[in-house]
């Protein structure tokens, strides 16, 4: 099974696949296709001065392309040694091209000339969500409906990938940092440098990757990882469940994973002994009604579930994501109605104590959460 380094890896059919480049014809008005030379008039000549961001596979530069008023791009260039053939990349923009939902970061086009491999989005506007969360843009914090607005959008895209399209798309790399926010503050999921693609139905057949894929990958993206999967290579659509459960978890917290390498464990624990309260980041203290914070903290907890088949579905995460809002929006009003001017009223801090999860382990499973556990935090 192919994993990331395998997509990526260094082509021995270099040689062949450069001289199919004349070949790479996308279907009109899908994607277009950009010269190196107006890549490098939109970037400077990938000047430094432009990067906005490094990750695994490359830099992440912005650019104007045709009229610097009109379009502004954020210029994916994927690291020469960790690129794939010229014909695994041109699968990929293919279905790149096709997907379409308002919460994907939109692809504008390619460039594929002289050995380059750059990818053309739509450049997003207000950041990632890990800005705004714990980074550079957090003096400001983001309001809990927000917060909530922005789980939503996330769940609705994740549902279209997994069921909306004739094969399940698993994203693998569900993290703040690739949660990037619009000007109305609409959440896009972007980097989908890393999907893997699946049978239609996820439910007999897994997709097998080797783990030792994410050698070398950013610790942020292992901290995300389904554990199961890092465990056993056993990739399915709860992989994805399971790191969007963490973003859950750090929305609500707004702390970091690796800063909490315990944050499930205090999380639990916090579940277990009715202090649950103590974990929302303390801006949004006595800011969310009771019900909806119950609801959401069932959720993102059921999500992060070391085995996959004990995590809802998307389409589950999305209902309820959608439910905690309606809560927080009629309790909101209800509170208006008693008290007009109510921007200080606080929603009392609730001692809670969750319902009941299914259970972690069950003796048969020949992989046990301690193993699981262990291995993981092993490899941080
Ligand atoms: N379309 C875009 N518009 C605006 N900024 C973007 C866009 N795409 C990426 N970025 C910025 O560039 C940064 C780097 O993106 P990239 O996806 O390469 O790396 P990453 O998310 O940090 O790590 P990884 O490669 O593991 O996903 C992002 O965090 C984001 O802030």
């Amino acid at each position: 099974m192919k994993g990331i380094s395998e997509l990526f890896r260094p082509s021995r059919k270099r040689r062949s696949d450069e001289t199919k480049q004349s070949d790479l014809v996308l279907p009109e008005g899908l994607c277009r296709r950009f010269s190196l030379a107006e890549i490098k008039i939109a970037t400077n000549n990938f000047d430094e001065y432009f990067v906005i961001g490094q990750g695994d596979y490359g830099t992440v530069y912005k650019g104007f392309i045709d009229d610097p008023t009109t379009i502004s791009v954020a210029i994916k260039r994927v690291n020469i040694d960790s690129r794939a053939g010229f014909h695994e990349l041109k699968t990929e923009l293919l279905l790149l091209c096709q997907l379409r939902h308002s919460n994907l970061a939109p692809l504008i086009g390619y460039c594929l000339d002289h050995r380059q491999m750059i990818l053309v989005y739509q450049f997003i506007f207000n950041g990632n969500l890990g800005e705004h969360l714990y980074g550079t843009n957090h003096d400001n914090p983001l309001p809990w409906k927000q917060r909530l607005r922005i789980s939503i959008g996330v769940a609705r895209v994740l549902h279209y990938l997994h069921t909306g399209l004739k094969h399940t798309i698993i994203h693998r790399n569900v993290k703040p940092s690739n949660i990037l926010l619009d000007e109305k503050w609409e959440p896009k999921l972007a980097d989908f440098v890393s999907y893997k693609l699946g049978p239609p139905s996820l439910s007999k057949a897994l997709i097998r990757v080797d783990s030792s894929a994410y050698s070398g990958v950013q610790s942020s993206t292992l901290e995300h990882i389904d554990p199961e999967y890092f465990v056993c290579g056993e990739l399915i659509d709860k992989s994805d469940v399971y790191s969007f459960g963490l973003v859950l978890l750090q929305l609500l917290c707004g702390r970091k994973t690796l800063e909490q390498r315990q944050l499930l464990e205090w999380v639990r624990k916090c579940k277990r002994e009715g202090t649950i309260n103590e974990i929302g980041d303390p801006y949004l203290m006595g800011k969310i009604a009771p019900e909806c914070f119950k609801k959401y903290v069932d959720i993102a907890t059921s999500c992060v579930q070391n085995k996959g088949k004990n995590r809802p579905t998307i389409g589950e995460v999305q209902v309820i994501l959608e439910h905690a809002l309606e809560l927080q929006e009629s309790a909101d009003a209800a509170r208006k109605d008693v008290d007009p001017g109510g921007d200080h009223y606080n929603y009392p801090i609730v001692e809670y104590t969750c319902s009941a999860s299914p259970p972690e382990s069950e003796p048969e499973e020949s992989v046990s959460d301690s193993d699981i556990t262990a291995t993981i935090w092993e490899n941080f």
